[in-house]
């Protein structure tokens, strides 16, 4: 099996640019890294008063499963010394299955353990945001992800800012 999926990676912590790097690239050193978007700032989502994020797309082919990409991104984590605190509090680094896609197919799960796609990448724009940005056809569950833009506030769109710094390694090309 071989899983083609969207990656959320996001932190407000520590320096969170160098540990966004550090996700692409080790997703390069392992030979996965299909698309990366720009790094941009964004205001926290979730109601919980904190600093703002930088936050960014990966798409990543993984020669195994679904749950493999996650365990995959838990061990990202890991690296980056994450602990789990407040819900959708500060964070050092976070790492999300947005979408997984088996022959070309993009997978439902209810599972708790792996939920896709994400139950909430549609409400947030640090999500769609930087996803549009490498694929302009970009679908989730069945909508276009120009069209659940659309859906957000304008307000939480403009609040996010893109970065002028790189994010894939150095030498690495699509
Ligand atoms: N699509 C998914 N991507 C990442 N984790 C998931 C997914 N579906 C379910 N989970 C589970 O969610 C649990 C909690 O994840 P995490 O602590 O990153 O949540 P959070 O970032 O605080 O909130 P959110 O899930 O809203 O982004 C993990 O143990 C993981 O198994
Ligand atoms: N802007 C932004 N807000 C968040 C983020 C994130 O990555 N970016 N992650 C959260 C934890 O799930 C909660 N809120």
């Amino acid at each position: 099996m071989s899983c083609l999926a969207v990656l959320s990676i996001g932190g407000n912590q520590g320096d969170s640019l160098a540990l966004l790097r550090g996700v692409a690239e080790a997703a390069a050193a392992d030979g996965i890294l299909r698309a990366v978007s720009s790094v941009y700032a964004t205001p926290p989502w979730g109601g919980v008063e904190q600093d703002d994020f930088l936050n960014a797309i990966l798409v990543v082919e993984h020669p195994s499963t679904p749950a493999d990409v996650l365990e995959w991104g838990f061990e990202r984590e890991r690296a980056a010394d994450r602990t789990r605190q407040v819900r959708w509090g500060p964070r050092t680094l976070d790492v999300d299955v947005i979408t997984a896609e088996v022959d070309g197919t993009q997978l439902t799960s209810d599972d708790e353990s792996l939920t896709l796609p994400h139950p909430r990448a549609r409400e947030r724009a640090f999500v769609l945001v930087p996803w549009l940005e490498i694929d302009p056809d970009a679908v989730l569950a069945g909508a276009g992800v120009r069209d659940l833009i659309d859906t957000l506030d304008p307000a939480d769109v403009a609040a996010i800012r893109r970065l002028d710094q790189p994010l894939a390694p150095a030498g690495w090309s699509s």
